[in-house]
């Protein structure tokens, strides 16, 4: 019948470039092996960052850890020290400010002394934090820290790494830690999910130029992450976020650490760690490279009926909210106060 339509030709070429493609995909290449390699962990005292500083270590790789508070820098120095695989393996902590370009700066290279001068072969981006909340409640200083805990905590390493790479003639890796909020968002992550967004910008114009230098650039985007920072910023998270986000149960760190190692492995350029992100993601390709293109387009199809169907619930819940959240208002004093 399609040759009727003179459409014979198109669709079989159609379907045995896709078939390629796919095949492909899952051929075996060689993957990258953290052993012996110099992996630089920002925000590897806690949570994510501090369950793939272990993972890392675990598979022999030297690591160094950034973040700022000392005592907590101690602790997981300590647990890395006892995964570790053999006396060679060069384990440290530093701690830096990371919403400083100097400091970010610094804290590279105070680790790259520990290796006669030479940068990392990996930097892995964890560093960051949410505080949700309504946006009326925001100000100015507010929402420029939630930019700083977002986007400048990791872009700022980035900047400073990929100048060392270059001037140093090397080649290396970054990867970002994102959120499936950087592919969308909802009430209550208006100071959280811009720069997400702004993340995923980032990594996909570097992407891009870091070819030039034989560099490689990996972002991924989890849901709920079981970590201390989940813990804090539930604290402060609006009852509505809370339940609509109820049904992302929160992830292991050392489930999505493996996942995000996985996905470095494979060379993913978006590292989606589970069901939800790969259906998000392929949702939302725009123009990044596919992983199997069948099952992204099986994706995008769930994403494409699901999506708006989850978001027509979420506004309904919203819209059920406005008496309460009214009454909320008038309880913080809102409606008194002039800013
Ligand atoms: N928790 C979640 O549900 C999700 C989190 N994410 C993202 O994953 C990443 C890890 O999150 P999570 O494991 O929950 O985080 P945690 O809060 O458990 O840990 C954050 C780490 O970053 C460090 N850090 C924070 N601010 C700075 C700073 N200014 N300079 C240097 N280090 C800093 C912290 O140490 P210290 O405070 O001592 O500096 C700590 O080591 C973040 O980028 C987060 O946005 C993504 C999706 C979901
Ligand atoms: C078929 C389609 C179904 C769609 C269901 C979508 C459910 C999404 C729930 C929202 C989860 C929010 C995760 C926030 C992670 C994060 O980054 C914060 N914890 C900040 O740290």
């Amino acid at each position: 019948m399609l040759q009727y339509l003179g459409l014979e030709n198109g669709v079989i070429t159609l379907i045995l470039s896709t078939l390629v493609l796919a095949l492909w995909k899952m051929w075996p290449t060689k993957k990258w092996d953290p052993r012996g390699q110099f992996c630089y962990v920002t925000g590897g005292s806690s949570g994510l960052g501090l369950a793939v500083a272990i993972a890392l270590t675990k598979r022999g790789a030297h690591v160094t850890i950034v973040a700022r508070n000392e005592e907590r820098l101690a602790k997981a120095l300590a647990e890395l020290e006892k995964t570790r695989q053999s006396s060679n393996q060069i384990l440290r902590s530093y701690s830096f400010s990371l919403t400083d370009a100097d400091a970010s700066h610094a804290a590279l290279e105070a680790a790259s002394k520990d290796h006669g001068n030479k940068y990392p072969d990996t930097v892995f981006m964890c560093a960051g934090a949410a505080r949700p909340g309504f946006f009326v409640e925001e100000d100015a200083k507010s929402m420029q820290k939630g930019m700083d805990n977002t986007y400048w905590i990791q872009a700022y390493t980035a900047l400073a790494y990929t100048k060392q790479l270059v001037r140093s003639q090397t080649s290396g890796k970054l990867v970002f830690t994102c959120s499936i909020l950087g592919y969308m968002s909802l009430i209550g992550y208006s100071t959280y999910s811009p720069g997400k967004h702004a993340l995923r910008g980032l990594a996909e114009s570097l992407r891009s130029e870091l070819i030039l230098y034989n560099s490689s650039v990996h972002i991924m985007f989890s849901g709920n992450i079981d970590s201390p920072g989940y813990v804090e910023e539930n604290r402060t998270k609006p009852k509505i976020t809370l339940e609509i986000e109820s049904t992302d149960k929160p992830t292991a760190p050392d489930v999505l650490a493996k996942e995000l190692i996985n996905g470095v492995q494979r060379g993913d350029f978006h590292i989606a760690p589970d069901m939800l992100s790969n259906i998000i993601r392929s949702s939302t390709t725009g123009a990044t490279p596919h992983h199997n293109v069948l099952l992204d387009v099986l994706y995008a199809l769930i994403g494409w009926i699901g999506l708006p169907l989850w978001r027509r619930g979420v506004d309904s819940t919203v819209l059920k909210h406005r008496k309460e959240h009214k009454d909320y208002l008038a309880t913080r004093g809102f409606f008194k106060s002039t800013d």
